[in-house]
């Protein structure tokens, strides 16, 4: 079974004169242990598939599944690690109280609470750090509490925004490869939204490309790459650059949804 499940999902914002078809129909699946990554023009409505699929917004059609279960309102199995952490950690706390946050009041022991904390931390490469406060660490380090607090959670999946477009690009590729480390490490599920091809390839196990809005999925690319990824081998490889060709042909050219077309196609046949 799938992990994540995304079936003909429909968005429209507002009503009527109006109305604004944002989301199409969008269906692809993410396999338990799988990471995809998504990649699409400007303004193709990666926030408006995010926030669905976080039930943190209800969508006008369709449905979204973790573990075969319809998401209605945000599901206990389910992270979140955003571009803006300085948004996302609470500046009073510790990183260690940082990463705390989330596991109160789920009836976990003391002592597994702290197992978890102190695993995440190490995970991410902060050990020695736990005592600080965000104002005290880089950019890429708070984007590591974020992380390592998604992982203190053991989520099913982890729903990963643009989380590194805000640092500079060195500390990117090291983000990158924590991200690897962690999934083969915790055999973590994760989406990756990104407006970053080579990164889009780079990480994933598949890359679902969209459309312009009203937007639909133009294809799901399959990354045949071997799974230990190296920034500078695996972006030589000749079937990396052909994927990153593609998915950067597929974007520059991307077509805008036509709803009577896609109305048309899933018509019910004539008596
Ligand atoms: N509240 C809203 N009301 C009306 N239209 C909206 C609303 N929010 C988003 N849209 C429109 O829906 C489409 C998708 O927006 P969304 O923010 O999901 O895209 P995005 O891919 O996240 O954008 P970006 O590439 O800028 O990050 C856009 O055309 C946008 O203008």
């Amino acid at each position: 079974m799938a992990m994540l499940d995304v079936a003909q999902l429909t968005h429209t914002y507002g009503a009527g004169a109006k109305a604004h078809r944002a989301l199409l129909d969008i269906s692809f699946s993410v396999r338990p242990g799988e990471l995809v990554s998504i990649v699409g023009p400007s303004g193709c409505g990666k926030t408006t598939l995010l926030r669905t699929m976080a039930g943190l917004m209800e969508p006008s059609g369709g449905a979204v599944s973790l573990e075969g279960d319809r998401i209605v309102g945000v599901p206990e199995g389910l992270a979140m690690v955003f571009q803006d952490y300085r948004g996302s950690l609470f500046p009073w706390l510790s990183v260690e109280a940082n990463v705390v946050f989330p596991l109160r009041g789920h009836g976990l022991e003391k002592d597994d609470i702290a197992a978890r904390v102190r695993d995440s931390i190490a995970a991410v490469g902060l050990t020695g750090f736990e005592d600080r406060y965000p104002s005290q660490l880089s950019g890429g380090m708070q984007q590591r509490v974020a992380i390592a607090r998604a992982l203190a959670y053991r989520p099913k999946i982890l729903l990963m925004d643009e989380p590194f477009a805000s640092v500079d690009a060195q500390t990117r590729e090291e983000l990158e490869d924590l991200v690897l480390a962690v999934k083969a490490r915790f055999g973590m599920t994760i989406l990756f939204v990104t407006h970053d091809i080579d990164e889009s390839v780079y990480l994933a196990d598949r890359v679902v490309v969209l459309s312009k809005p009203p937007t639909f999925v133009q294809t799901v690319l399959d990354v045949d790459l071997p799974a230990e990824r190296d920034q500078i081998a695996t972006k030589e490889h000749p079937e990396f650059i052909r994927l990153r060709g593609e998915a950067a042909r597929l974007i520059r050219s991307a077509p805008h949804g036509d709803p009577e077309a896609h109305a048309a196609a899933h018509a019910p046949a004539a008596a």
